[in-house]
């Protein structure tokens, strides 16, 4: 855990590629503002984990990347492809390179490890060829792939439901992968495994940033993960940024001003 601790505390690359660049992003639900004029960015190779309490706006802000709510206003700017100038075209590609984990893992418990993780690959393949046994042996051998890559290769042809929370995030994960990403949301990705498998999925979200150069955006509740595993914090108060900073520069009393 030790390497782990002094990975995550490790300053990202700044110097490496942008993958997401959100600008001046402004949200109001009726009359209530979610998001204030809210600028961020990750690069290849980082985690960078959001903080802030219920209601600050991280989920929306997760949202209007992957394209689930409009933003008022704003930049959203994926792997260069600016989505607000986009062909509608270029923006459903670049919105394709951003894939989301979600807290609910929404896997289809009746079907196997690898036919879960299949569907990731399903918005490259002509929609009769989604179904298990017209997916084709390329998908499948990339599927397993992406599950050797989450540690579950051995997993594959075990019902999804028969897995764990923390296995079944992996899968998640791997079925992410499988979307050939290079950003990967995480809302919420661990809040409901408990400390061990959390851990476990934090450390593989890591592992994918730091060694095959993602970009991982990542809400948490727990700050001890996002210290523990992300390069850069976040801080998201009623909307608007209060800090964002290498996680080793993060201090205790910003953390906790974030909950006061
Ligand atoms: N579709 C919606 N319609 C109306 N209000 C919404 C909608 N989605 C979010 N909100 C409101 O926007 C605010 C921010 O919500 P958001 O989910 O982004 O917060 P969060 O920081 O992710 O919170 P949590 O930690 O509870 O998930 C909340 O007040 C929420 O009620």
């Amino acid at each position: 855990m030790n390497t782990l601790t002094a990975r995550g505390t490790t300053a990202s690359d700044t110097t490496a590629e942008v993958l997401l660049d959100v600008h001046a992003l402004s949200k109001r639900f009726g009359d209530r503002t979610v998001l204030r004029e809210l600028s961020m960015r990750v690069h290849a190779g980082e985690v960078v984990a959001f903080l802030g309490a219920n209601g600050s706006g991280k989920s929306t802000t997760l949202r209007a990347v992957n394209g689930l709510i409009e933003a008022d206003a704003g930049d959203i700017t994926i792997a260069g492809v600016n989505l607000n100038e986009a062909s509608p075209q270029r923006r459903a590609e670049a919105r394709r390179t951003a894939a989301t984990v979600f807290q609910k893992i929404h896997l289809v418990g009746r079907r196997t490890a690898l036919q879960n993780v299949c569907a990731g690959g399903f918005s490259r393949l002509p929609t009769w060829r989604s179904i298990p046994p017209l997916f084709g042996r390329e998908l499948r051998e990339e599927a397993m792939a992406c599950l050797d890559r989450v540690g579950l290769a051995d997993r594959a042809h075990d019902r999804a439901g028969s897995l764990s929370g923390g296995q079944q995030q992996r899968v998640a994960i791997a079925r992410a992968l499988c979307q050939r990403p290079r950003i990967i949301l995480a809302d919420e990705p661990v809040s409901a495994l408990d400390p061990r498998a959390a851990d476990d999925v934090m450390a593989l979200l890591h592992t994918l940033a730091v060694e095959e150069g993602l970009g991982v955006a990542a809400v948490l509740h727990q700050p001890e993960l996002a210290q523990r595993y992300a390069h850069r914090i976040i801080g998201l108060r009623d909307g608007a940024l209060t800090f964002d900073a290498p996680t080793g520069e993060v201090t205790p009393e910003q953390i906790q001003a974030l909950y006061r």
